[in-house]
């Protein structure tokens, strides 16, 4: 009973209440009779009469980044050339030769050179890519084969010399080169890499071997039928001088000329093959490479992290072989970002097919009335408007990790390089994973239209679904966030400072670490639900509480099982913890973005997209915030009807957020999200007049 409830209220409140449940029950258990309008419509007519007013312009001026010219004038070319677009229906070889014309075109003849931005401005570098990535993903993996891998290896891992040998080669592609880093036998695991180069100091020499047929480099992109050259990974074996023995350097990389740049002949000591036909990416040549004894000269090696000296000596600024492989690693992080940011490119493209078609699409409707748009139904807008609030919250995380990429290249802060390492590594993995569902659920949101390649989900979810696995495994990556939150944590503990991504774990000692209030726990106002202290410390506590209980869990585990059964014993709560941390940078960058934007009407539109994606993440996860009294049966209750809420509200705007995106029909092009003439494009194409 509430404070002011006299003892005679409460029997006449207790009937009413119960009068409004049967009255909801019978709502749920009574078909529609044709008459009656249905309680969905009357919800949705509501929702529309408070729609929001969105300053289409202004929201979409704010989305825009900051190098959009140059795309525009990569979608303005290619829209020019029919003869450079990919037809739905093309055979690998085909398609192969179509991507490197498609390359050649954008460097010889739209003037768009690349490769200076890959260190000098790399944001400039990631909107090209990400607009190429838009013509055909085929070609733009080709293109960041070209200039993140290879060249990027050549510039980062190279100095002056390679640099000053390499560069207008790269630059203008008469140098097509291929980055072999993987092998038969291993990816995700270089340090188990086993092609060799041997120093041979009577030549002044480095001897390429595959020593045996799982060292044979596979899956390497341009290798196939372009490339000229490689930068291999290999272990470093230098000759020892006291005795006859040899000593491995570790992992090192090195430029190996594969083909004759006048008669494009396979070298010889060289076996190149085709890896063949793909579920996806086919514009790609990937190859498998198998070297014996092939010589190259000692300048070859990219030697910024470590040198061999004409008499054979290893000199490097960093002391141990696994200081060296982290900081080899380390500089081709960069295709990492690219990866999230194109991922993100492809996702805008996916959900304004799905939203647009959703918007024309109409399938029943009330008696006697029009049909309604099947993105009024409320299953339609649960698919598909958090995804749209994530494509979102996504575009702002990505923008900040391309700021904080380039500011690294600049500075080359320690700090900064390893928050930017931990944070590619996440935000490429989550948002490709993230993506790679969303295809498939917008596939089906589009019923069988969704289904005809012109449509082009088939496309975009085969092409894309590597994503996952290249560049780093997904669940591989994850594992390096949690290591990373781990060591933070337990620097932390031992006075250390912490980086600027991971600052609210600072907090998460002291207030996160608490018991949940109790009070709070049954906040359930809107207010109090749409605040963005309440969704950013819900986000933080979750991470905070996983990273808490998986320190102890690891702890115990190790003193039975060791470190690496402890952390196989522990792996599923890991990757938790790596997802729930970077959900928790996500939310974080996407609030400060909303605050960030200067015009009312596109703020207040952004506010309700960024409380969509916060409540709809904390709902997701209810059961873990009940189960630890975080959020009591009432808010949970509370959260879910606001949720359904935002995504009604999120719906009425839905066309304004996808214009937004400010994706040119050419990058669109699937006929069902032409808008008003989607179906006569549509039957145009099947050959109606
Ligand atoms: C189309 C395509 C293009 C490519 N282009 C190139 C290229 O140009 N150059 C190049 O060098 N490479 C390239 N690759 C290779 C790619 O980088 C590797 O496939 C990737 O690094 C994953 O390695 P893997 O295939 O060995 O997978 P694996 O490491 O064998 O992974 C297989 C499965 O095991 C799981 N797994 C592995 N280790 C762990 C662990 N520690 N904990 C939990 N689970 C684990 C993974 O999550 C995954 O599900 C390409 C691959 C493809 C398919």
């Amino acid at each position: 009973m509430k404070p002011n409830q006299t003892v005679e209220d409460e029997p006449q409140q207790s009937v009413t209440t119960m009068k409004r449940r049967i009255q909801m029950l019978s709502l749920h258990l009574t078909p529609l009779s044709p008459l009656q309008p249905s309680p969905q419509l009357n919800m949705l007519t509501c929702a529309k009469a408070s729609k929001l007013e969105v300053d289409n312009v202004s929201l979409s001026s704010y989305m825009r980044g900051k190098n959009r010219e140059i795309q525009e004038k990569i979608f303005e070319f290619f829209n020019s050339r029919p003869d450079l677009q990919t037809p739905i229906e093309i055979s690998m070889n085909e398609h192969r030769e179509l991507c490197i014309r498609q390359l050649m075109g954008l460097v010889g003849e739209a003037k768009i050179k690349p490769f200076r931005y890959v260190v000098e401005d790399p944001a400039m570098y990631f909107a090209i890519s990400e607009a190429v990535g838009s013509v055909d993903i085929s070609f733009g993996i080709k293109f960041g084969v070209q200039y993140s891998l290879w060249g990027g290896s050549v510039l980062n891992l190279g100095t002056k010399k390679h640099r000053d040998k390499y560069f207008d080669g790269i630059d203008n592609l008469d140098y097509l080169g291929c980055f072999a880093m993987t092998e038969l036998h291993h990816g995700s695991n270089v340090q188990g890499l086993q092609t060799v180069a041997t120093f041979d100091p009577i030549t002044d020499e480095f001897i390429i071997d595959t020593p045996n047929d799982g060292a044979i480099k596979w899956w390497i992109g341009n290798a196939a039928v372009h490339g000229k050259f490689a930068t291999v990974f290999a272990k470093l074996i230098l000759p020892t001088h006291d005795s006859k023995g040899v000593s491995d350097m570790g992992v090192h990389a090195f430029i190996v000329p594969i083909r004759d740049l006048k008669t494009h002949q396979t070298l010889p000591g060289i076996e190149i093959h085709d890896c063949g036909h793909k579920i996806g990416l086919n514009g790609v040549d990937n190859g498998a490479l198998r070297f014996r004894s092939v010589r190259i000269p000692r300048d070859n090696l990219l030697n910024r992290f470590g040198d061999v000296s004409r008499d054979g000596k290893y000199t490097s600024s960093l002391p141990t072989i696994n200081k060296r492989f982290a900081a080899t690693l380390g500089e081709l992080v960069g295709g990492r970002v690219g990866l999230a940011n194109s991922s993100v490119g492809v996702l805008k493209i996916s959900v304004t097919i799905a939203v647009r078609y959703s918007l024309l699409r109409q399938q029943f409707g009330p008696p006697r009335q029009p049909e309604v748009s099947i993105l009024d139904y409320q299953s339609q807008q649960h698919k598909l408007m958090p995804m749209l609030a994530s494509t979102y919250a996504f575009h702002f995380t990505t923008q900040f990790l391309v700021e904080k990429y380039s500011e690294m290249k600049k500075t080359h802060d320690e700090q900064l390089v390893g928050d930017v390492h931990s944070l590619s590594a996440g935000l490429k993995s989550y948002v490709t994973s993230y993506t790679a569902k969303s295809l498939s659920t917008c596939r089906e949101a589009c019923g069988g239209h969704g289904y005809a390649a012109v449509n082009r989900f088939g496309t975009l979810r085969n092409d894309h679904d590597i994503f996952q696995t290249f560049e780093g495994d997904n669940t591989v990556l994850l594992q390096q966030v949690a290591g990373d939150l781990l060591k933070q944590y337990k620097d932390k503990f031992q006075g250390g400072t912490l980086s600027v991504t991971w600052n609210y774990l600072r907090e998460s000692m002291n207030t996160y670490l608490s018991q949940p209030n109790p009070v709070t726990a049954r906040w359930e106002s809107a207010d109090h639900l749409r605040d963005p202290k309440f969704q950013l410390d819900a986000f933080r506590y979750r991470t905070s509480r996983l990273l808490q209980s998986v320190a102890a869990r690891l702890r115990k585990h190790s003193k039975t099982l060791g470190s690496f059964g402890a952390w196989n014993r522990c792996l599923n709560h890991l990757l938790t913890l790596a997802e729930s941390h970077i959900e928790s940078v996500i939310l974080a960058k996407f609030i400060e973005a909303v605050q960030n934007c200067p015009d009312a009407s596109s703020q207040a539109a952004l506010k309700l997209v960024c409380d969509l994606y916060a409540l709809d993440r904390i709902w997701k996860d209810i059961g873990t915030y009940c189960n630890v009294d975080y959020v009591a049966p009432n808010k949970a209750k509370a959260i879910h009807k606001l949720t359904e809420y935002l995504c009604f509200q999120v719906r009425n705007i839905a066309g304004e957020l996808i214009d937004a995106f400010d994706l040119p029909p050419y990058v669109t092009r699937a006929p069902i999200a032409m808008q008003s003439e989607a179906y006569a494009q549509y039957t145009q194409l099947a050959g109606f007049q």
